[in-house]
């Protein structure tokens, strides 16, 4: 590969850490990564998994300042390990998804004269001023139950919110938690500018003008009408007031297209080519479905959060209209970021990894538990779920240690066991329930859950499942990739690290930047898959796991099982939250 070759950058500013990806232009292949993990690198801002609880219940943040030295940080090390940025000619990337910042009043003149001799965290430079609040609510946060119910009665319901915007209202949405702010603290919405999304956020400081919100990021606020793509009226009105549309700024726009060229401070300071083109950053879970979907294929991404993920493809015809796609309310329709007339379905949970974690140092800390997660960390939960059968023996438990999404609001954790006759199944305290069986427990359940909701997200008269595509830092777990593949009696796909990376949605967002370029600079008009197929791109994905057919039925017999015990489960949490 000549040194000269054009590139493209690539971000998520996820949950726990910033990511970059760097890819060449001609064959997309991964030439650098490097990451900032907020929690150990960036320790005096004292985060927890890369967010601060609290101080009121259900509030959770992540700061601003914090965000933006990790820009600093990355591109730091980026440059260390020898990279010219002259090279790139687009950037693009993702956020965590719903995550909202709100800019000052003296934003705008702060972004577009920032000092080259000064870092973008320095204190004083951007932060505290241009933020008219100093921390961003992000997606665990769940303190605006209260809003829900009201954006919901304001627009006749829940299943009315869903086929309005794509999903009804849920507490992590930008437009409750906007709502919340304008209701608890008025004075900083007032001197509130404007408000972008964690995806937005990032290219306004590349571009330094804030940037236009993208609608697939937008399809979760809350706030956007998800046929049109345009922001709806009532929808502001009742969260954010008639002040909201200025503040969101323009119609939201499509990914994959350039917004402008990056902007003077970055050349100045960093080397940057000034003809470099931004594109618009999408959500995380959008940009991993650009970079790893094909069609038949469900992607699970095992990040932070956990998602599965449905791409539906823009009707063959414009002629014949199309029906729009099933909205419920337990799944999530959002519009595709570059396939105008396509959408994304989604399932999504709170307690995916940190619960998982949880189980892990409770019950299987390796005694050389200092390794790394790539390295020891999981050896032992691993050999425990291996020494454990499919099926647990019956033993099932629901770890819900955040307030969870998917059954709503439950929180805590829930143990049954087959009865005395193994006719039916009991709720036991945790200590009838062998510590052993945890590991595997967890694992079973939070797939269960995904199993018994699939086909509610599946386009009517869609096949079944091709394949499952595994995304996110658990992804790389053997003895997790073999239980997905029994529990969804499917092939389970894994990245192949040695052709491509496992940071799917940094990835996307570098393809998105490289499609923009290739639409913008080289002035084609093709599709997203028109520019793929120029590329050459061979594919990155290799088998992870089979499913074991006896392993499978057990699943398939389960489920059931599952569903009752979690209806037991929720009528539990509620008698105990109504009890305090
Ligand atoms: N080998 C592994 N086995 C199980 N979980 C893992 C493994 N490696 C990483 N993880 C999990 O991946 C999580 C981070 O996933 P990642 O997708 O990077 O998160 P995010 O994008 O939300 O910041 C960690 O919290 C950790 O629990
Ligand atoms: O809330 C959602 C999706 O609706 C989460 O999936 C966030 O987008 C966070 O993603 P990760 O940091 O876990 O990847």
């Amino acid at each position: 590969m000549p040194s000269s070759e054009a590139l493209f950058l690539g971000f998520d500013l996820s949950t726990q850490q910033l990511k970059a990806v760097l890819i060449t232009a001609r064959s997309l292949s991964v030439v650098h990564e490097a990451s900032v993990h907020y929690d150990t690198d960036l320790p005096s801002y004292g985060t927890s998994n890369g967010a601060i609880l609290g101080p009121d219940e259900g509030r959770v943040t992540s700061p601003v300042s914090m965000w933006l030295e990790a820009l600093d940080l990355i591109l730091e090390r980026i440059r260390t390990a020898g990279i010219d940025l002259r090279r790139v000619v687009g950037i693009g990337g993702a956020g965590q998804q719903h995550g909202s910042v709100y800019w000052s009043v003296d934003a705008p003149s702060l972004l577009a004269s920032l000092d080259p001799s000064k870092a973008l965290g320095a204190p004083g430079h951007l932060a505290p001023q241009a933020f008219s609040l100093p921390d961003a609510p992000i997606w665990q946060d769940s303190s605006t139950t209260v809003e829900c119910r009201e954006l919901e009665d304001a627009v006749g319901g829940s299943q009315a919110l869903s086929d309005l915007t794509g999903s009804r209202a849920y507490e992590r949405f930008t437009g409750v938690q906007i709502a919340r702010i304008r209701k608890v603290n008025p004075s900083a919405y007032a001197q509130t500018s404007r408000i972008s999304l964690v995806s937005s956020f990032v290219p306004s400081l590349f571009l330094q003008r804030i940037a236009p919100i993208e609608i697939s990021d937008a399809s979760g606020m809350s706030l956007m009408n998800i046929l049109t793509s345009s922001w709806e009226d009532a929808l502001l009105e009742a969260c954010g007031g008639p002040e909201l549309r200025a503040k969101l700024g323009p119609e939201p726009v499509l990914g994959g297209s350039a917004l402008g060229k990056i902007g003077t401070w970055w050349v100045q300071r960093w080397g940057f080519s000034p003809e470099c083109i931004i594109a618009p950053f999408t959500g995380d879970n959008p940009a991993t479905v650009v970079a790893l979907s094909a069609p038949g294929d469900a992607i699970l991404s095992l990040g932070t959060s956990t998602t599965l993920l449905l791409s539906i493809p823009p009707p063959l015809s414009t002629v014949s209209p199309s029906t729009p796609p099933k909205r419920t309310t337990t799944s999530h329709l959002l519009a595709h970021p570059a396939a105008p007339g396509g959408y994304i379905a989604m399932l999504c949970y709170k307690n995916g990894a940190l619960a998982r974690e949880r189980v892990r140092a409770r019950y299987a800390n390796d005694t050389n538990d200092n390794g790394t997660d790539a390295g020891t960390k999981w050896t032992r939960f691993n050999e425990i779920v291996r020494g454990t059968p499919p099926g647990n023996n019956g033993y099932l438990g629901f770890y819900f240690p955040q307030p969870e999404i998917i059954p709503p609001n439950i929180t805590g954790e829930f143990f049954f066991k087959p009865d005395a006759g193994a006719t039916s199944m009991a709720a036991v305290p945790e200590v009838a329930f062998p510590p052993f069986f945890h590991p595997r427990a967890i694992l079973e359940s939070q797939l269960l859950s995904i199993k018994l909701r699939v086909a509610d997200i599946m386009p009517p008269g869609a096949p079944s499942l091709r394949r499952l595509v595994l995304a996110g830092g658990a992804s790389s777990n053997a003895v997790i990739q073999q239980v997905v593949a029994d529990v969804f009696r499917t092939s389970a796909y894994i990245v192949d690290r040695n052709t491509g990376t496992q940071e799917a949605a940094a990835f996307g967002g570098a393809l998105l930047a490289r499609y923009a370029w290739w639409r913008n600079t080289k002035g084609e008009r093709g599709t997203f898959e028109d520019m793929m197929a120029e590329t050459g791109e061979t594919s990155q994905m290799k088998l992870g796991a089979e499913p074991d057919a006896e392993a499978a039925r057990v699943y398939e017999d389960l489920v059931g099982i599952y569903g009752t015990c979690e209806r037991r489960a929720i009528a539990i949490y509620q008698g105990s939250s109504h009890d305090s």
